[in-house]
This record gives structure tokens, sequence and C-alpha cells, in this order.
């Protein structure tokens, strides 16, 4: 069973936290990465940390949850080796990993409720990745990536 690397802005420190008793509910093991508290952080320096924690452990996947998604998925994507999709419903959350491997989810604590949240983390965790046409579509992804790190960009 994979472990789960979880964070979150003050904009999703309460979903994060009804997140969390999912994840134990579900019997994965779990770190956090904060933010632990709703005083205003800067979302780049949590996301970094969930997606460096994913990058440099394979049995890790990662959930991060800001205000609507979007700038903890901008962070984590930086990251090499991370492949982080901003999730909404159930349909994208199990194409992030059907069709994307997906190994970062992003969520926003400001626009999804939390039984649509523990929902979707429950489907994201249970999605297999299926492979076939999508194995080539994602080495391509992961192709791209390799041209600039050798270039040193
Ligand atoms: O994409 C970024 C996230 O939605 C952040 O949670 C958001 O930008 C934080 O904004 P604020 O400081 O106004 O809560």
């Amino acid at each position: 069973m994979k472990k789960i690397a979880i964070g979150s802005d003050h904009g999703g420190f309460e979903l994060k936290e009804s997140v969390k008793k999912e994840l134990t509910a579900l019997g994965y093991e779990y770190i956090d990465f904060g933010c632990h508290h709703k005083e205003s952080v800067d979302y780049p320096d949590i996301a970094f940390l969930v997606g460096e924690c994913v990058a440099t452990n394979d049995n890790y996947l990662g959930i991060i949850i800001d205000g609507v998604g979007i700038g903890s998925a901008m962070t984590a994507n930086k990251i090499p080796g991370v492949r982080c999709a901003v999730c909404w419903d159930l349909s994208s959350t199990m194409n992030s990993r059907d069709h994307n491997n997906a190994n970062v989810i992003s969520i926003g604590g400001q626009t999804i409720g939390p039984g649509l949240a523990v929902q979707m983390i429950k489907k994201w965790l249970e999605t297999e990745f299926s492979g076939g046409r999508h194995e080539r579509r994602v080495t391509k992804i992961m192709e791209i990536e390799s041209r600039f790190i050798k270039r040193g960009k």
C-alpha cells in the first residue's frame, strides 16, 4: 500500500483535516507537511515539500489542497518526476490516474466540499493507471521533462 504525503495552505487547512480522517479510515499512513493552522502561508512552500517527497520516494503519492488547487499544482509540476493533476469531480479524479498516472492530486479547499473531497480521494487512491496507449503518452510527457533537465533549464 502506498504512503501519502499531504499538505495545504491556509485555504485548504480545514479540508486537509477531513481528508486526513478519511486516509486513516482507509488504512493509509501519511506525512502531513503542513500548514497546521489557518494563518496565511505561501502555497509554494508546502506544495514543494509534498512534491519533493513524492519525487524522491516511489512508495508515496501526494495530496495538496489550497484555495482552488491551481497554484500548488503549478508548483509541484516544476519538480521532475511529479505529475500533479488539478481535480474537481470524480471524473477528473479517475482520469488523472487511469489515463495520466498522476502521482499528486491537487484540490481546492474553497471550491470542493468535504463530502465530495473524501469521495474523490478514495476514488483516486483505488484507481490504477491503465497503461496501454496511455503509457505511450505519459512516457512522452516525461521525455519532454527530461529534455529540459538535460539542458539545465
Ligand atoms: O492557487 C492558489 C490558491 O488558490 C491559494 O490558496 C490562493 O491564491 C491564496 O490566496 P489568499 O492569500 O487570498 O488566501
